[in-house]
């Protein structure tokens, strides 16, 4: 039986009885309010801003409320057992931590890719480390404890710099490569091109990079005496617009589980799997790349149906129950980004463990008033399509 994360709760309203009321924030409005006051402004519009007038951003997060969770009687729920196989990894939930580049200045030292790992060994919940990282991906999963962790790709125009990358990853112990397609060039940013600044391109997030063989090879001069020339030779090598002639050379870069990121179109999703990989990645990256409006939630049930591939999902997940909506809808893990961006911003590690055990809390807890026991239980059947959003 999976832990019993619904204990969250228990404790909660025990410290309040002791007088000790929690200094995190309990809803994801207060969260994002008090993120909002703690971080840079420039970091603030960065991490919670989308693309064009974030119309999609805005439709993801509305898209869970067109749903709802049949309460069914006589269940006697009393045991939830949330664990999942994804990939040949056992987890004990079907909570993931999405790929969140340049997370690291999200913490007050700086280094809140290490402290978001730290969150996953004390949490069981596996980091999708960013290749945009502050710190090396080895410092990163150095500090995953028993936690399994995936490394997600951007894929340089340069292959051997992406297959030194990937070749890094699995020396590191990352259990699985998650190749990012839909962001091999950034989105109009409206947010960031107010402030004028993305972090990226101030060079916060090379470590990744700048502590390659290849890349220093290509740079010619140590990134420590002429960082601008690094951030140069980045912006030239950052994104591959690859095709599907792309996959069988991705296939070949590694025998760890492939797992591509950014499908929402179910011909996509067979072609994928046609190509060899392993698990399809159901998200439009939060509403910051793809603005058409059409919310990642809605591409999920076609997507899941289109092969019998694990799917992750996310984009726009806020609280607990829309981790079970996601997961009847089809998804067998689900992700969250800019939710514990937030936790660390506030809270550091600690922050990041808050948000990710009031997720598990509130599903469990779900999962137990509406009478589903397990995640099999969780089907499209368990939800009423319940007309437009509030
Ligand atoms: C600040 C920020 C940076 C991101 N950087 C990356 C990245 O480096 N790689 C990637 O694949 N996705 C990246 N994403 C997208 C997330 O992995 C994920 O798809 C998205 O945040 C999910 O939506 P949500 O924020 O509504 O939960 C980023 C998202 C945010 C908010
Ligand atoms: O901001 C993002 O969503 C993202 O993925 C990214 C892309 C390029 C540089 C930094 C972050």
């Amino acid at each position: 039986m999976s832990p019993r994360y619904g204990d969250y709760q228990l404790e909660i309203y025990l410290n309040g009885l002791g007088g000790v009321l929690p200094t995190l924030p309990m809803t994801f409005a207060e969260l994002e309010r008090r993120a909002e006051q703690a971080l840079p402004p420039s970091i603030w519009s960065y991490v919670a801003g989308g693309a064009g007038d974030e119309h999609t951003q805005d439709a993801n997060a509305a898209a869970f409320r067109r749903w709802g969770l049949y309460p069914r009687m006589f269940a006697g729920a009393t045991e939830r057992d949330l664990s999942v196989d994804l990939c040949g990894l056992r987890l004990p939930s079907p909570l993931l931590m999405a790929p969140v580049g340049v997370i690291g200045l999200c913490a007050q030292d700086g280094h809140g890719d290490l402290a978001t790992a730290r969150a996953a060994a004390a949490t069981g919940v596996p980091m999708i480390a960013s290749t945009l990282s502050v710190d090396p991906m080895e410092d990163v999963a150095a500090e995953f404890g028993g936690t399994p962790g995936l490394f997600q790709l951007y894929t340089p125009t340069d292959r051997e710099l992406a297959a030194s990358l990937v070749h890094r990853a699995e020396a590191a112990g990352y259990r699985g490569i998650v190749v990012t397609l839909d962001t091999w060039i950034t989105s109009w940013r409206s947010r960031d091109l107010s402030t004028g600044n993305f972090p990226q391109l101030r060079g916060h997030c090379l470590a990744n990079y700048t502590s390659d063989p290849v890349f220093r090879a290509r740079l010619g001069k140590d990134p420590a005496q002429d960082p601008a020339a690094a951030v140069m030779l980045w912006a030239q090598l950052f994104g591959n617009p690859l095709t599907w002639d792309d996959l069988p050379w991705l296939r070949s870069l590694t025998d760890l589980p492939l797992i591509v990121k950014g499908i929402c179109h179910p011909d996509d999703a067979r072609r994928a799997a046609d190509g060899g990989v392993d698990a399809i990645y159901c998200s439009n990256h939060g509403g910051r790349q793809a603005n058409g409006g059409l919310p990642a939630l809605d591409c999920l049930p076609d997507v899941a149906a289109a092969t019998d591939l694990p799917v992750i999902f996310d984009s726009g997940v806020r609280s607990g129950a829309d981790v079970v909506k996601a997961l009847a809808l089809g998804a067998t893990a689900v992700a969250v980004g800019r939710p514990y961006a937030y936790g660390l911003a506030l809270g550091g590690a600690d922050g990041v463990v808050h948000v990710l055990r009031s997720l598990l809390a509130e599903a469990d807890l779900l999962m137990a008033v509406n009478g589903y026991p397990t995640l099999a239980d969780l089907t499209p059947g368990a939800l009423k399509s319940c007309g437009l959003p509030r």
